[in-house]
Order: C-alpha cells, then sequence, then structure tokens
C-alpha cells in the first residue's frame, strides 16, 4: 500500500499554511492510503506529475488545492513518497524542477540539495577564490571529507569556498547532512569530533546497517532518514502534527536530542546547555517521558521551572508527548517557589519585591545599621543563603565569595543582627521571602527525606544555592536523579551559581546543542552580536567559560529590523504599523509578542494596539492571557517563550541597563559586572524569542547595547 511520507521541510512550512492548503495535504495523504500506485498515477485529481525542466526525474508535483502544489520524492521502487514542500503552483513548478535527491553513502539517508543554484555560484566563487592554501577547508583532506560522507559534487563546491560567510551562502543549497559536516568543520571542530558528535549520532537514529550503501535505492533510503522523514500512518497522528504546527518536532527529535533525552540511565545528575531555541526543554520533556516508563509504583518526577508562565507551556508541551493521563498525573509541575510552599505549607504571605526594601530599611532602623537596604538585601542573598549560614560566629568566619565590597569582621555581628531582626519581623507579620521559604523547604526535606524520584529542572541558570538544596533534598542521591537544562546566556535574574559549588556534579554527564530550531539565521547572529566578547560561566563549573561556538540555525529569513525613532508617541506609531504588516501579511495575532523592560511600556503598547482595532493581551505569569491577541509582556515574562513574530520596544538609553537595577561599581564592583551582564542577557533573551521577524525600536538615544553591537541608525 503507497504512502506519502513528510519531510522535514514541509513541517517548517506548517505555521504558515491556511487551512485550506492544511485539508488538501490531508486528502492527499488519505489517497495514498487508499489506491494502489497504479491508480494514484492515474488519479485526475492528485495529478501526480513528473516535469519537463526537472534535473530529477524523483522529484514530482501532486495537487494540494486550487493553485498549490505539493513538490514530492518519487522512488523508483518501493510505495513511501515523501512530501518535500507546499507552495503556490508557479513556485512550487520553480523550486521543484532545481532539486535533486540522493542517497549519503555514510549516513545512509536521504538528502535535497538545490542543485540548480549550486551549479550557478560554484564557478563564480571558484573564479575569485585564493589559493588553495587559503581556502575555509584547506586543512582537511579529500579522504577525511569523503569519510563524513562528503560526496564529489560537494567536495568541488566546499573546496570553493574561502570563509565561514561563503558556506552561509551556499549552505541552504547544500544536501542537509554534508551541510551540517561542514558548518561543523568551518566552526573549528576536528574530523575526529565530527565523526562523533555529528555522523555517527545521525547513523545511531538508525538501525544497523553494515551492507554496501546502494546509491539508487531510494525506497530503502527513505525509510532510514528518520531525522527528516516521519511516517505517519494514522490519520489522528496526521491531524495532530497539521493541527499543532509546534508538535512537529515530537516526530524529528534531532540525533543529538535524542541520545540525551533517551538515553537509558545517568550514573547521577545529568545536564543539558545551548543556546536559546536548540530544544532544552523540548529534551527535558522528553526525558520526562522517558523515565516516566521506568517509574516503580509510588514514584513520583517532580518538573520544575523558574517562572508561572513555563509551568503553563511545560504542561502543555507534557500533554501533547504523553497522552496517558494516570501517566501525566505521576509528574508534578510546579516553580521552585511553588513548591518550597507546598512544602513549608504555611499562611505566611510571601512579600512582594517592592516591599523588600522597605523592610530592610526599617530593620536597619531599628540596630542602628547605617548602610544601604540594597547592602543588606544583597549581602542576605549571596552569602547567608547563598552559603547557609546559620550562626554569627559562621558569618564572621566565612569568605564573601563573588562579593565585591569589602566588610571586615568587626562589621558583620551589627550586619547579622539586621538580618535576624529581618527576619524575625517578617515572621511576625505573617510574611516570608521566597529564598526564605526555600531554605526552610530545603531543611525540611533535608529532615524528613526526598519525595521525589526524579526532578527534572528547566531555566536552571537562574536558580539561587537556597532553591539548588532544595531540588538535591526533593530526590534521593541515586542514578537519574536530577535532569537540568539551561543555557547562562539567559541568565536574567541576579543568581549566579555553579552546579559545583552547590555539590551537584555532572562531569561526564553533560551536553550542549548547537542547532537553534526556532530563529531564522539573521535574527540568531543580530542578537548574538549583543552578547559577542563578554564572558558567561558555566552552569557546571564557574571555573570555565561557557561559548556560542558553533551555534547556529539552519532557517533563513528576513533580517530583524531596528527603528530609532524620535519620541515615544511616534515609536508606537511604529509599533503599530509594524505589527499591522505582520498582520496583513497572514500572521494571527496571538503568535505576536510586544516586550518592553517595563510594566508601563507594555501597558501603553497594549492601549496604542487596542486603539488601533488590533487585539492585545498583557502576559502575566499567574493569568492565562487571550490567545488570539497579541501578547504583550515584560522582557522578563518571556523567558523561554516563543512567537512568530516579536517587537522589542523602548530599547533606549536609560531602559536598558536600566540603572535601578545595575548596583553601582563604587558599592560593589563585582555585582555591578554582574547586574550589567544580566541586563544585557534580557534583551538577549527578548530578541531570541522571535521566530521568523523581530523589529527592535527605541526612542531618543539608543541603549548603550545596541550601540555596542553596531545598531544605532533607523533602517
Ligand atoms: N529537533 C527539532 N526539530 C524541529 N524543531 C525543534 C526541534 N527541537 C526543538 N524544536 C523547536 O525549537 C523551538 C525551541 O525549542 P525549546 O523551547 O525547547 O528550546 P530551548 O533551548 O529550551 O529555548 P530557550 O532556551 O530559548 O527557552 C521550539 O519551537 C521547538 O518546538
Amino acid at each position: 500500500m503507497p504512502h506519502l511520507a513528510f519531510d522535514i521541510g514541509f513541517c517548517a512550512q506548517l505555521g504558515k499554511l491556511q487551512g485550506s492548503v492544511k485539508q488538501g495535504v490531508f486528502d492527499a495523504w488519505e489517497k495514498f492510503e487508499r489506491l494502489t500506485l497504479d491508480q494514484l498515477f492515474k488519479d485526475p485529481g492528485l495529478k501526480l506529475e513528473s516535469l519537463k525542466r526537472a534535473r530529477d526525474p524523483h522529484i514530482r508535483t501532486i495537487r494540494i488545492d486550487q493553485g498549490t502544489r505539493g513538490v514530492v520524492l518519487a522512488p523508483d521502487s518501493g510505495d513511501t513518497y515523501v512530501l518535500l514542500r507546499v507552495m503556490p503552483h508557479d513556485k512550487a513548478i520553480d523550486w521543484a524542477v532545481k532539486q535533486k535527491a540522493s542517497i549519503n553513502t555514510v549516513t545512509r539517508a536521504v538528502e535535497i540539495r538545490d542543485i540548480a543554484m549550486l551549479d550557478e555560484l560554484t564557478p563564480v566563487y571558484e573564479s575569485i577564490a585564493p589559493t588553495p592554501d587559503r581556502r575555509l577547508f584547506a586543512k582537511v583532506s579529500d579522504g577525511d571529507l569523503a569519510a563524513l560522507g562528503i560526496d564529489e559534487t560537494t567536495l568541488r563546491q566546499a573546496r570553493a569556498l574561502t570563509d565561514p560567510e561563503q558556506l552561509e551562502v551556499f549552505a541552504p543549497y547544500f544536501p542537509q547532512d554534508q551541510r551540517e559536516v561542514l558548518e561543523y568543520l568551518a566552526a573549528g571542530f576536528t574530523v575526529e569530533e565530527v565523526w562523533r558528535d555529528v555522523v555517527s549520532i545521525g547513523l545511531a537514529a538508525a538501525p544497523a546497517d553494515t551492507t554496501p550503501v546502494d546509491t539508487g535505492d531510494f525506497a530503502t533510503a527513505i525509510h532510514r532518514t528518520r531525522t527528516r522523514i516521519a511516517l505517519v500512518t494514522a490519520s489522528e497522528e496526521l491531524r495532530d502534527i497539521l493541527d499543532k504546527p509546534f508538535a512537529a518536532w515530537r516526530v524529528f527529535l534531532h540525533p543529538s536530542q535524542h541520545k540525551v533525552a533517551y538515553r537509558a540511565s545517568y550514573s547521577g545528575p545529568a545536564q543539558v546547555t545551548g543556546g536559546p531555541g536548540t530544544g532544552k526543554t523540548v529534551v527535558a520533556l522528553h526525558r520526562v517521558r522517558h523515565l516516566l516508563g521506568y517509574l516503580r509504583d509510588g514514584d513520583r518526577i517532580l518538573l520544575t521551572t523558574y517562572t508561572n508562565t513555563l509551568v503553563g507551556a511545560l504542561r502543555t508541551g507534557l500533554a501533547t508527548l504523553v497522552e496517558d493521563e494516570a501517566l501525566r498525573d505521576r509528574v508534578d509541575i510546579m516553580t521552585v517557589d511553588a513548591f518550597a510552599g507546598r512544602i513549608v505549607s504555611t499562611s505566611r504571605r510571601p512579600l512582594r519585591g517592592s516591599e523588600e526594601e522597605t523592610r530592610w530599611a526599617q530593620a536597619a532602623k531599628a540596630t542602628g545599621f547605617t548602610g544601604t537596604a540594597q547592602f543588606l538585601g544583597q549581602e542576605y542573598k549571596h552569602v547567608v543563603l547563598a552559603q547557609n549560614l546559620r550562626t554569627l560566629k559562621e558569618y564572621e568566619g566565612c569568605e564573601r565569595r563573588g562579593r565585591g565590597s569589602g566588610l571586615p569582621t568587626s562589621a558583620r555581628a551589627l550586619v547579622w543582627r539586621t538580618i535576624e531582626e529581618f527576619t524575625h519581623r517578617l515572621t511576625s507579620d505573617g510574611l516570608r521571602t521566597y529564598l526564605g521559604t526555600c531554605a526552610e523547604a530545603a531543611d525540611l526535606l533535608e529532615a524528613d527525606g526526598p519525595r521525589y524520584r526524579h526532578v527534572v529542572v528547566d531555566e536552571a541558570q537562574d536558580l539561587h544555592p537556597a532553591q539548588w538544596r532544595l531540588l538535591r533534598a526533593a530526590a534521593p542521591a541515586r542514578p537519574d536523579d536530577l535532569f537540568i537544562a539551561g543555557d547562562p546566556h539567559q541568565r536574567i535574574y541576579d543568581s549566579k551559581v555553579s552546579l559545583k559549588a552547590v555539590g551537584i556534579k555532572v562531569a561526564g554527564r553533560s551536553a550542549k546543542m548547537r542547532k537553534n530550531y526556532r530563529s531564522t539565521h539573521e535574527i540568531l547572529s543580530w542578537s548574538t552580536a549583543l552578547l559577542v566578547g563578554r564572558p558567561f560561566e558555566q552552569l557546571a563549573d564557574d571555573a570555565a567559560n561557557e561559548t556560542l561556538l558553533g551555534y547556529r540555525s539552519a532557517l533563513h529569513g528576513k533580517g530583524p529590523e531596528a527603528y530609532g525613532a524620535e519620541s515615544e508617541e511616534a515609536e508606537l506609531d511604529a509599533l503599530v504599523a509594524r505589527v499591522r504588516s505582520w498582520l496583513d501579511s497572514g500572521i494571527s495575532p496571538g503568535e505576536l509578542g510586544v516586550s518592553a523592560r517595563f510594566n508601563k511600556n507594555c501597558d501603553k503598547a497594549v492601549q496604542r494596539l487596542k486603539a488601533a482595532g488590533i487585539p492585545a493581551s498583557r502576559l502575566r505569569g499567574d493569568v492565562p492571557s487571550d490567545a488570539d491577541a497579541v501578547q504583550v509582556g515584560t522582557m522578563h515574562s518571556f523567558k523561554g517563550l516563543e512567537f512568530r513574530c516579536v517587537a522589542v520596544i523602548g530599547v533606549s538609553e536609560g531602559a536598558l541597563p536600566y540603572p535601578r537595577a545595575v548596583t553601582p561599581a563604587d558599592i560593589d564592583r563585582l555585582q555591578h559586572e554582574s547586574d550589567l551582564l544580566a541586563e544585557r542577557c534580557l534583551l538577549f533573551v527578548a530578541c531570541t524569542r522571535a521566530r521568523d521577524g523581530l523589529h527592535v525600536s527605541w526612542s531618543g538615544t539608543p541603549s548603550e547595547f545596541l550601540v555596542e553591537a553596531g545598531v544605532s541608525q533607523a533602517s
């Protein structure tokens, strides 16, 4: 019986397809399931046509609906066809005739390349190339390239390239597996590393096969291309993929993600890091699914993250991945703070951020401490709670690691008394701090014993040592106790901690993701420029630095647009115009995000959008927002989310960095540096939420972060 399988390139288009086109795809798939090959070829509605000018006879088209065609890979033998793309009629024909399918002799997978474009580009680049020893892959031998799956045609093209920018030009047209190999080599990885981290992982995703590769046998190769071709056998499964385009990744977990998520067992805590959009959350969810398969009676899993909005996203994600409700019920999904609150089970109200400074000032007045409330708050958080200090003696003897201000031992008694005054007053007024609650909860768990068999943590970079102590105590120290996903480049809260410092050792159980699945290459490289040259300490060990080396996206699109307005009013006008143009291009309001540093800018944006007749809704962690409206939220609330297009507004001097969020250098030099970096990361996080479109604007003078990244002109 014939089948119509789906290529990852088609799945990437799903978010943009109209309902009628999706229905057309569904109907075509059903026809393949119902008819014989002979009937399919004769079917007047399907029009399974070969193309006169095609570079490859295996590439054909089918009718999807009036005016839309699907491009398919049609093998000579076998009955599984692959839907590669869906496009308007003329565009589809134009694209189809340029493509060529082949079988990679090393990965044994089907690859598609734009042979027409590559044939056109290659002689041009060859004619301007310097001597062979100054070209991009001069140090890699033909033999090594062949061993990594580079074929004769790609070899000639690769040999013409001089630098990574030229590779970027060729990349979208290259065959997929070969492209990945070349990108890793260009990023500085050795042949051995590329074999180990890229090629062999891909091989492991398909059944082992040691027979010689038949490069004409597409029927077999299609079934082996598990990382890019999805074979869908049930109509409900197809409906699911078509209706929930975000669910398509379930089908195509990259081998490097699969290896981490489905490793049978880790002998202790394991970690996955990687830049924004590299699928860390996806991997964490798949790990939960894997662990669910091995739970013993009574065992439970804690899946935890930083903000309430993300809890919602994790809940939805797990529901799409694990259909069995009874199984899902064995996973508790909540923020670390909510977990602490549950353990402590208190009626004391958590202190709001705005109340804290006043409370510190009151405590200082009571004890006669003359320093600032800011100093006290930071000392409590970064020294006392971070090091779990319980007595004045411990405090007097501690090394104030990471603090950039001196505090002689003689001065500590008064600080300690003030901290005690602060905590006593809180308790007697029926109040508590979130971090203090985590410390209390950790004590309780350490005394009473763990509550979970496994703990899976997302957005781990922002957790404080007290929160780590709590999570460590939540599961017994056994294999697969902790699975941790995070990215130091997205640290936006003031909690700098390395796992090593809190006794969580992930050495030998750590993986790094480098491929971004969310944003276009253009958005990604623009956003990454905001961080260039800044040091980022690793999550596992702060003695080593984290880099975005090899971090890249396979998607291409329009570059971000930066807009400098004369006034705030003009900036909001430009925002409305931009949002309207996105809506006019067929994007629905709920797929658009608008982010600003402050609540007041968010409120103004909502007002202006609404006044222009555009539905807009404030995104707040604890309140579900209107899914059919433009989502407007602070940069902090955008953490972990994603949107088709994002407008980041108010990126002006005085807003980013926000002076009140940055400790003055003369008070604490180290804290100053770390606060500045957090502000920079905040802008990075907001910009990297965008998939296809990014608009960044300011009024008056742009933020120094934009100026340093070379973006200061209106464009
Ligand atoms: N293998 C894959 N194939 C296609 N899409 C993928 C794949 N893995 C993840 N994605 C998609 O990429 C996007 C980013 O994934 P995810 O949110 O897990 O990344 P992240 O690393 O947690 O991001 P961030 O750190 O920025 O919050 C999501 O839309 C996800 O569905």
